[in-house]
């Protein structure tokens, strides 16, 4: 089973505009709203892939309200930690036109040390039913900074691996406390090492603890960097639609492998390469195109020129 854990968890609001105009007034036809969180969206896709998940997070107020009645009607099973503050809301615009997605993301509240001991302890509970544990997305402001190496120490001591996707100062703590698997993207990367050298700053993630960092690398594919290997998976053309959720599309790939057994850096790189691009093409995040096989067999996987990776300073 995948245990995904959502620290902050969003109910995703998502519109389909035709243009957006800075500072204009939009019509768009009747949004949608999902329980999302970059760990929801992770347990949805290997959920829909017929793969065994439970996704843990917390859920309060009249937001968190919304987001437990989704979540239930979706089927995805789940343990919904109750918490005082309200979920925060994630808003999604799709600009139809131009074929990209503004995002805005409330930061969230954080919850108190007593529900965050309580969202711990369900962890551990459900660990030893787990082949692999998921720790994705934001932390809300006030989260104590002992509680993502808690998680990683709890999974570790497991004996599962754990994969995490956060950003900010996370990103290094998560590295330092022993994550398996890392996946940035390029800008969260550069964020957190302050290098302008994407594969130089993963292999610093890897000098930390990590066996692979997994760096998604927007419409130019992803980057699987190990010890002693690099490779670089994209499609010939990027995909026009909603990439929103591509990220954690490409979790759910790795989530799903490393629950089999299968941690090869190819295989890993190829599967959460054809699952992102599956996701640009859905609506909404937490759902990929069955497209993805198709897309998987017209991937270019290479050995690249490192440097081919760095920011031009100019
Ligand atoms: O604020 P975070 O946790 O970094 O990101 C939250 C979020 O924008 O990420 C997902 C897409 O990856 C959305 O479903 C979600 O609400």
């Amino acid at each position: 089973m995948i245990l995904t854990v959502t620290p902050n968890p969003a109910l995703d609001l998502t519109w389909r505009i035709d243009r957006l105009v800075e500072g204009g007034t939009h019509r768009a036809d009747t949004g949608s709203a999902r329980a999302g969180g970059k760990g929801l969206n992770v347990a949805r896709v290997a959920h829909a892939q017929g793969a065994p998940v439970l996704a843990l997070t917390t859920a309060g107020g009249r937001v968190g309200a919304e987001f437990a009645d989704e979540l239930k009607t979706s089927g995805v099973p789940h343990v919904l930690v109750p918490v005082a503050a309200d979920t925060r809301r994630s808003i999604a615009l799709v600009d139809e036109s131009a074929g990209d997605t503004t995002i805005v993301n409330e930061r969230g509240t954080g919850p108190s040390d007593a529900e965050w001991g309580a969202l711990l302890a369900e962890v551990v509970e459900r660990l030893p039913a787990a082949d692999v544990l998921v720790i994705s997305g934001s932390l809300p402001p006030g989260t104590p900074e002992a509680l993502l190496p808690m998680l990683i120490a709890v999974g570790r001591d497991a004996g599962v691996p754990v994969i995490v996707d956060t950003s900010g100062p996370g990103l290094l703590r998560a590295a330092d406390a022993g994550a398996t698997v890392l996946k940035p993207n390029a800008a969260e990367l550069a964020e957190a090492t302050g290098s302008d050298d994407p594969v130089a700053a993963a292999r610093t993630l890897l000098e930390r603890g990590a066996e692979l960092v997994l760096l998604s690398l927007g419409a130019d594919g992803m980057l699987a960097v190990t010890h002693d290997d690099l490779l670089h998976a994209r499609l010939e053309e990027p995909l026009a639609g909603n990439p929103t959720g591509a990220g954690d599309a490409g979790v759910a790939a790795c989530a799903v492998l490393y629950a089999e057994g299968t941690r090869d850096p190819e295989t890993v790189l190829r599967r959460a390469t054809a699952w992102s691009a599956a996701a640009v093409l859905m609506p909404l995040a937490g759902d990929i195109s069955p497209r993805w096989t198709a897309l998987e067999q017209q991937l270019h996987v290479t050995r690249p020129d490192p440097d081919q990776f760095r920011k031009d300073p100019s």
